[in-house]
This record gives C-alpha cells, structure tokens and sequence, in this order.
C-alpha cells in the first residue's frame, strides 16, 4: 500500500494512520481525539498541539477539508502539524506558541466527502447524508452553522452545492465541530478555517455586508498575514470581510465562530486563482503550505501578544 507523504494527497485511510502515528510520536507535544462520527460512520479526529500543562490553556482551532474537493486543505492540516513538531525547541515563535497556548486541529472535517471525492467524484464539495424525498446526496457545511442560517448565498434545495441543510447543524459532522468548539469556547481564541482556491483570507462577516465590531483590528491582522504570506513566493492574496470579498454566504463556520465570542476569526482561499483551482498539482502542495504557514504563524503570534 502507498505510504503517507506530506507533499501528496494522501488518502483518508493513509491520514488516519498518519494521525495514530504523529499523535505516538511526541506525547508531551501532541495527542488525539475522536470528537464524533460522520454519517457514513468514520471517526473524526482532532489532534492536539501543545505543552502538556495541568491548567487549561488559551487554545487555537484550525480545520481543513470542509470541503471535500478542495485536497489542499486537508494537505496543509498535516504540514502544519509536521512544522509544529519539527520546528518546536528550535524557533522560537512556535516555541512560545505551544508552551502557552493549544493547537486544535481537525485534519479533514468532512470524511465521508473527502473518501467520496478519491473514490467517485473528485469535484464533490458537499457530505454524503442522504435526504428525504430526493435522491440528491449531502449539504453544503459550510452553510450549515447556525449564523444567518440560509439567509443569503445558501439554497434550500437539497440538490444545490450550496444546499444549507434542513436545519442548522443537521450535518452531523458540522455538529461535532460546534459542540466542541462551544464546550471549550471559554479557551478558544481564534478559529482558522483553510478552504481553496481564489488565494483569500477571509473573515466576518459573509452573512451580512455589516462590519463586524472587530473589523479593523481583523483586517489590520489579516493584512499583515497576507504580507507574510506574499513575502516567500510572491504569491498575492486578497483579504476582507467575506461578503464584499468573495461573497455573501450565510451558515459558514468563520461567522458562526465569531459570534460566540471567538474574535481572530479567519477563512483561508488558498492557491491558486482557477489555472488548475481543485486540481492543484501535487508539485505545489509544499510551497503553498510554506507560505501559508507564515499566514497562519503571523495570526498565532498576534493572537498570543494579545491574550
Ligand atoms: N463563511 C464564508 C466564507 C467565505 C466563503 C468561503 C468559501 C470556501 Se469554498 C465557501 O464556503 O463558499
Ligand atoms: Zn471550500
Ligand atoms: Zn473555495
Ligand atoms: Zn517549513
């Protein structure tokens, strides 16, 4: 059988033995957890980053593969996992980072799409839930939260790729990542939500046009990790709020976060803009994760001066 490769799209059952390994490797540093089901019955595995420590500490959620076509997400989970082991002892950012603060991160949210789209349909976006009276498969996760639930840039028709579900948080998977989320809200200070492609960073609100009560500190912070990120390859990226920048969309995970009280809330559009857009060669997994690794590391830092 192939072997798990942090510069390949790996398969789903090449991640999990991936998460059972790396979570073994460094328990001091990382451990895992299994936070729910899907609907087709996988487990959902959140690793955790940081210094054991008794207390509870301050803590960052970040979560790839909402979307099951999008294989960059999901690659860029399991880099940022590599660099945080590789790099803590060493650099100091990442040092200070996990001696003081958490790292949650769930590898692939949507498992029953992400197997789905290596399987059968490399451009499935959706779950794999089945829904009454049509024979239509999945909704849309990330118009599933409850936040302007299926106001605008959401379909209440079940055979849409925009389809916002019968009611929010039906999709059992988009209700494990909220419970979680809600049962450590009073840790977690920024949630990080990686999606391609359109190379944007995002944040609230894409419910409304109205500017979230954190809008210039939340676009100050994301122009900085835009810069970082632009600063190794010269990739640009653009950044606002999600409903002027890319566009309206009600029941995303990022405004839903906000709106329980986690302020550094963001949406990464990673590469590239539509020269192969879900179809991003295996050739640029490793200088996307690379540069998106200095976005990610500008908002943490940012996040942990400001505690
Ligand atoms: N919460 C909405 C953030 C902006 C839209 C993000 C994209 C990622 Se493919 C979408 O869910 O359509
Ligand atoms: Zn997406
Ligand atoms: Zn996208
Ligand atoms: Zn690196």
């Amino acid at each position: 059988p192939r072997a798990h490769s942090y510069t390949k799209y790996n398969t789903w059952s090449e991640i999990e033995s991936w998460i059972s390994s790396i979570a073994s490797s460094n328990p001091s540093l990382i451990s895992k957890q299994v936070i729910g089901q899907t609907y087709e019955g996988r487990s959902m595995h959140l690793l955790k980053l940081g210094k054991s420590s008794g207390s509870a500490k301050p803590a960052v959620f970040i979560d790839c593969g909402i979307h099951a076509r999008e294989w960059i997400s999901p690659a860029f989970c399991q880099w940022y996992v590599k660099e945080a082991l590789e790099k803590y002892g060493s650099d100091s950012e990442m040092t200070n980072l996990l001696n003081t603060m958490d790292v949650y991160v769930l590898p692939v949210f949507n498992v029953d799409g992400y197997v789905y789209s290596h399987t059968t349909d490399r451009m499935w976006r959706k779950t794999r839930s089945r829904l009454s009276g049509t024979s239509c498969r999945g909704t849309d996760p990330n118009r599933n939260f409850d936040a302007g639930w299926c106001t605008i840039g959401a379909s209440s028709n079940p055979c849409s790729e925009t389809f916002c579900g019968k009611t929010p948080e039906s999709e059992i998977e988009a209700k494990n990542v909220a419970d979680f989320i809600r049962s450590n809200k009073s840790t977690i200070k920024a949630y990080i939500t990686v999606h391609s492609y359109s190379q944007l960073l995002l944040f609230p609100y894409s419910y409304s046009y109205g500017l979230a009560a954190d809008h210039s500190e939340l676009m100050s912070v994301a122009k900085g990790a835009s810069s970082a990120l632009t600063s190794l390859y010269g990739t640009r990226y653009t950044y606002g709020p999600g409903a002027s920048t890319i566009y309206p969309a009600a029941g995303g995970s990022d405004d839903w976060a906000y709106d329980l009280g986690v302020k550094y809330s963001y949406t990464f559009e990673l590469r590239d803009t539509g020269y192969y857009g879900f179809l991003l060669p295996e050739s640029q997994i490793k200088p996307t994760c690379e540069e998106t690794m200095l976005a990610v590391n500008y908002i943490t830092s940012y996040v942990l001066k400001n505690l």
